[in-house]
């Protein structure tokens, strides 16, 4: 035989071997070929992506663990949890500190007895054993599934405390006995992942003692949830608008309490943060109260980081009808300036017990914000008052609180006082009548010998509720 026959033989060979049948299934030859091929590339593919995502996993671990120093200490009820140590004994803790500008003499900020809620039984673990565990997250704990479907009972019906705009809420148990809020986020992949990872990332580092604490979450296949401190007095909007009979248990003082509890954890949210956040939907339902009335501000659902602008565009309006501002409604800007509107929406809810929206009242009386302001306007202001509360205000609280309703809904964003500046005009007891005193004095000097407190009451006799300028007190 030639070469080149034998060239042509062996020619015709390799394409008659490809298709020959193997014994694999009686597959050809070229078939098979190609599904190893496949399989290879596929394998490589899989390790490629493991290592990866393990190195980008690690770098965020990295960041969690260092960025808790962000946080600056603004305020002296606020406990940041710079890290889990597992050294860390948390075995009843009590910080006392005594606070001298804010009213209350003393606050106590406790850290409760025992391990932290959910926290897995490590034995002597160092901050190296920390940064490896995957379950930290340097502040809280990722939940598997399993241990918060054993938490509420494979989230039975009977552990729902409520449903909302992203999902259902449970009661919950963990197994070292500690009661949490679990919720858990409905399952739309998209938008609810989001929010999941803004929420996350927002509030867990946050501990304020009007800011419901997150204390952990889930994240397994398309299940997102999250577990916070569970805080056992319902809601602000079931105390205002349930059937509680025909006097109400919140009066003029608790409402004032709530209202600067809340206030105060809206103003760490803007001020004491870097970057702030802003709440986005400020209402009744979202305040949460204990059995001493304590408020605490949740759902930080809809809540955004904002960076250093002094404003920021968003694609969508959230918040909740009534209680939006004009400027967020209609342009989507939002600023923390948003998150003053809605307050002074609520302040004017928890004053007059009446809902943002109701639609089962006179025409005129239906826009709680467009009552309102009519009313001072004409000056009813004490007609304003809940009828539920027995014991009716103060003049000078009342119109301090009408007052500061007025200001926080200012159409001018940039006359709307800061949350911070709320805080000092409801507790303040010369506010707004530090500029009266100082008028009367100028007119008619107090005569020598009365005091301060004196003077005070004597101004207060004389502050109705119906005389609100609200440009004196800008
Ligand atoms: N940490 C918690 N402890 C106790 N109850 C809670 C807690 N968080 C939420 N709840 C309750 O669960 C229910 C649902 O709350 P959620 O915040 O999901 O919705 P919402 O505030 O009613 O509505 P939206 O989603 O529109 O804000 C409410 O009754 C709320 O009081």
């Amino acid at each position: 035989m030639s070469v080149s026959s034998e060239v042509q033989a062996s020619d015709d060979s390799l394409p008659h071997k490809l298709n020959s049948k193997t014994s694999f299934l009686g597959l050809k030859l070229y078939f098979v070929i190609g599904i190893l091929l496949l399989c290879a590339i596929a394998v490589f593919l899989v390790i490629f992506i493991y290592i990866s995502l393990n190195k980008k996993y690690r770098k965020r671990k990295m960041r969690v663990k260092h960025s808790s120093g962000l946080i600056p200490l603004v305020s002296k009820e606020i406990v940041e949890i710079k890290s889990l140590n597992r050294e860390v004994n948390y075995e009843k803790a009590e910080v006392k500190i005594s606070n001298a500008d804010l009213k209350e003499p003393e606050v106590e900020v406790e850290i409760k007895g025992g391990k932290r809620s959910g926290e897995s039984e490590v034995s002597g673990g160092s901050r190296s054993d920390v940064s490896v565990d995957p379950e930290n997250i340097g502040w809280g704990r990722w939940y598997s599934l399993k241990e918060l479907e054993m938490a509420t009972r494979g989230f039975a019906v009977e552990n729902v405390i409520g449903e909302g705009g992203y999902g259902i809420v449970y009661r919950g148990i963990l197994q070292d006995g500690s009661v949490v809020a679990v919720k858990n986020l409905l399952n739309n992949k998209g938008q609810a992942e989001k929010e999941f990872k803004v929420e996350v990332e927002a509030i867990g580092k946050v501990r304020h003692k009007n800011l419901v604490g997150l204390i952990g979450c889930c994240a397994e296949g398309a299940q997102r949830m999250l577990v916070y401190e569970y805080v056992d007095n319902g809601n602000l909007e079931q105390w205002l608008h349930g059937d509680v009979g025909s006097v109400s248990p919140l009066t003029w003082d608790i409402r004032m309490r709530i209202a600067i509890g809340t206030a105060k954890g809206l103003s760490y949210l803007h001020e004491g943060l870097e970057p702030k956040v802003v709440h986005r939907d400020v209402k009744s339902s979202n305040i949460l109260l204990d059995r001493k009335w304590n408020p605490k501000v949740s759902d930080f659902g809809l809540a955004k980081l904002l960076g250093s602008e002094a404003s920021y565009v968003t694609t969508r309006v959230m918040g909740t009808f009534g209680y939006v501002s004009p400027e967020y409604a209609s342009t989507g800007m939002l600023s923390e300036g948003s998150d003053v509107y809605s307050f002074g929406v609520l302040l004017m809810e928890i004053i007059t017990g009446r809902s943002p929206i109701d639609y089962s009242r006179p025409a005129g009386e239906m826009n709680l914000v467009d009552w309102f302001k009519g009313m001072v306007a004409s000056r009813r202001g004490e007609e304003l008052v809940d009828p539920l509360i027995e014991v009716q205000p103060p003049p000078r609280g009342l119109k301090r609180a009408l007052l500061v309703c007025l200001r926080c809904i200012d159409l001018d964003i940039n006359k709307r006082p800061k949350m911070g500046q709320i805080v000092h005009m409801l507790e303040a007891d010369d506010f707004p009548f530090r500029s009266e005193i100082r008028s009367a004095r100028e007119k008619d000097p107090i005569p020598s010998g009365a005091d301060a407190s004196t003077e005070t009451e004597h101004t207060s006799k004389n502050g109705g509720v119906g005389d609100i300028d609200k440009s004196r007190w800008r």
